[in-house]
């Protein structure tokens, strides 16, 4: 079940008289799933299949002669298998219908209708939503060939996770991820004289272990220009690409802008997308952090080989609410001893402004922490570092 994903924008790639030959791209991660498709007499023919890895759809002669009906009947059929695989894994995120929101037609009229189906519940799936359209540009304009290429000039990926164990070891507090971060749908702007390469440069200085830069423009004012800067500024903190991950597209990108470690949210990914994800990250060099919100996610995460790095999100992101003891409800006897056993960093993410909050979730038993609101809001964030833990850190 787990192999099926959903489709399919069809782009024609040759037409012979007589012959029209399609191909077919997966909606989701994974590039494996690229299967050509032909039309022959009026119906679809499973032509090749460019990759061992199963797609178990298959195109069934259409019943009308309309290929772009049959098309868009087994995009919204595989659709649905996807949205069920999530489903049985708790994933309440859903993936924009690859059509769009559905034309309806009244005689010569045509209008889209809202309806639940084709608007996003809540903020998470809107800003994915919006992910999906924007990549369909991205990829047009870079394709994943071009970023192969791009991937010899990239910086050499650095040592996120060595760089927060030794953080820790130093102080003997959990080793600090610094968000540089502009704005969040939640707070709105936090800094108006937002420079990334100065604040990124204060963080390092205060002590900060790793930085996360976000990279999502239109909800967070981020950018990949914003993370290509401070990589290229000469800053030695490794490098956190803070987006939202659909597509392993996403990965080659965040590398070639210099990214040393990404963000895979396991509310939004199944658990074939993180198995997946974590494969071309270790090819690539990424560490990857995923990240939780509740017992659930954390569960999978934990039942998933290859993962070194947990963040657990005190913010709901489908609600916004706050709620750092979320940190050490995730962390009951059970599944601390499998975390020590698998050797998993946590990272405590979200909510954190002063010493006691740090106290209270390294005391949870997180290992690491990523805090944004509370350093770059203040005048020099390098002191806002000395703040946040009750001390300098820096030495
Ligand atoms: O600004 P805060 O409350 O310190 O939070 C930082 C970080 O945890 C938060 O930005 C974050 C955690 N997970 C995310 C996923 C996407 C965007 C942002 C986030």
């Amino acid at each position: 079940m787990e192999g099926v994903i959903a489709l399919m924008r069809p782009v024609p790639v040759s037409t012979k008289p007589g012959v029209a030959l399609y191909r077919i791209s997966v909606r989701r991660s994974s590039p494996y799933i690229s299967t050509n498709f032909s039309k022959r007499n009026g119906c679809l023919i499973r032509a090749q299949q460019l990759d061992s890895r199963e797609a178990s759809a298959t195109v069934t002669p259409p019943v009308s002669d309309s290929q772009d009906n049959a098309l868009k009947l087994k995009v919204w059929e595989v659709g649905r298998l996807q949205e069920e695989v999530a489903a049985t894994q708790g994933i309440k995120i859903r993936r924009r219908p690859p059509t769009g929101p559905p034309m309806h037609y009244v005689g010569p009229f045509e209008f889209r209708i809202q309806s639940e189906g084709n608007t996003p519940r809540n903020i998470l799936e809107e800003i994915i939503w919006h992910k999906d359209v924007e990549l369909a540009q991205w990829k047009e304009k870079k394709p994943l060939v071009s970023l192969k290429k791009a991937l010899g000039a990239a910086p050499p990926t650095r040592d996120f996770i060595g760089a927060l164990r030794a953080a820790q070891q130093r102080t003997g507090l959990p080793g600090l991820i610094a968000e540089v971060k502009k704005a969040s749908p939640s707070r709105g702007v936090l800094r108006e004289d937002f420079d990334p390469v100065e604040i990124a440069k204060a963080y390092e200085k205060g002590g900060a272990a790793c930085l996360s830069v976000l990279t999502d423009k239109k909800f967070f004012q981020g950018s990949y220009e914003n993370l290509a800067a401070i990589r290229n500024a000469g800053i030695k903190c490794p490098l956190l690409c803070k987006e939202f991950i659909v597509e392993a597209w996403q990965l080659f990108y965040a590398r070639t802008k210099g990214a040393d470690a990404v963000l895979l949210i396991a509310g939004v990914l199944t658990d074939l997308d993180i198995k997946y994800m974590i494969k071309i990250c270790k090819i690539l060099g990424l560490a990857a952090l995923v990240e939780v919100h509740n017992e659930r996610e954390m569960d999978r995460v934990l039942g998933i080989d290859g993962i070194k790095l947990v963040g657990i999100n005190n913010r709901n992101l489908e609600t916004f609410t706050v709620d750092i003891s979320n940190t050490r409800n995730l962390l009951d006897a059970r599944r601390t001893q499998i975390i020590r056993e698998k050797g998993i960093i946590v990272v405590g993410e979200s909510g954190l402004f002063t010493p006691a909050d740090i106290a209270y979730v390294q005391e949870a038993g997180v290992e690491a922490v990523l805090v944004g609101e509370s350093l770059v809001k203040q005048p020099d964030p390098a002191k806002g570092i000395a703040n946040l833990f009750g001390k300098d850190i820096s030495v």
